[in-house]
């Protein structure tokens, strides 16, 4: 997870990513690296998502590509052999805990409220994703967190625009950000690379503000 964070730090937003079509994953991968991005999260709520994971680190090697909406162990299963470089739930139950630590890559489990933040720091994971970040209370909720749980770390998503990253970076518990806006469902499905280049150009350049 160290090295995770710490890459981190040199790409701290992340491109969530739904895509519907397999072939628009190796472009995909291609434009998101040229802008300058090393972190992707691919959300497995399409039928091409695992299938995209793996066709994605096959076109830019260099790029860590992990996998969002893990829900059950199940998925969890499905998106390791998929090849993920990284674990995102957006909600975490019991029955996830045990499978999310010993899968064997990092893992940032979905949290909403203090007492899940405490739960999943107590069962030993480190940077938890604070979701529906903006819905939740966004960035004042974060810091409000850091008082009584300051060694929690988050990776907040949900709601969070262009317009919001900045905010959320400022925050020192917080290590990276994640949202669509660097690519849209209708971006990927129009093919409009040189606009997800352009977008994954601008969140690129939140790391050197
Ligand atoms: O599917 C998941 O696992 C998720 O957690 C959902 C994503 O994090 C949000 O859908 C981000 O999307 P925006 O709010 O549009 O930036």
């Amino acid at each position: 997870m160290q090295a995770f964070t710490t890459l981190l730090k040199s790409s701290p937003v992340i491109p969530v990513l739904t895509i519907d079509r397999v072939e628009d994953a190796a472009p995909l991968a291609v434009a998101l690296k040229q802008g300058g991005l090393c972190v992707v999260e691919v959300t497995l709520r399409t039928p091409a998502a695992l299938d995209s994971i793996t066709a994605m680190k096959r076109a830019v090697p260099s790029l860590i590509v992990g996998a969002g909406t893990i829900l059950k162990p199940a998925d969890l299963d499905a998106a390791m052999s998929a090849g993920s470089d990284f674990i995102v739930t957006p909600a975490t139950t019991r029955a996830l805990v045990a499978p999310l630590k010993s899968c064997g890559v990092p893992v940032i489990p979905g949290v909403a409220t203090p007492s899940e933040v405490l739960e999943r720091l107590d069962d030993g994971f480190e940077v938890l994703k604070l979701f529906p970040a903006e819905q939740y209370g966004g960035a004042a909720t974060i810091a409000a967190l850091s008082g009584p749980l300051p060694h929690a770390r988050f990776c907040p998503t949900g709601g969070i625009g262009r317009d919001k990253v900045e905010s959320y970076l400022a925050l020192k518990n917080v290590v990276g950000v994640g949202g669509s806006w660097i690519a849209t469902p209708k971006q990927i499905a129009n093919g409009d690379w040189t606009g997800i280049t352009e977008n994954a150009r601008a969140a690129a350049a939140f790391a050197r503000a």
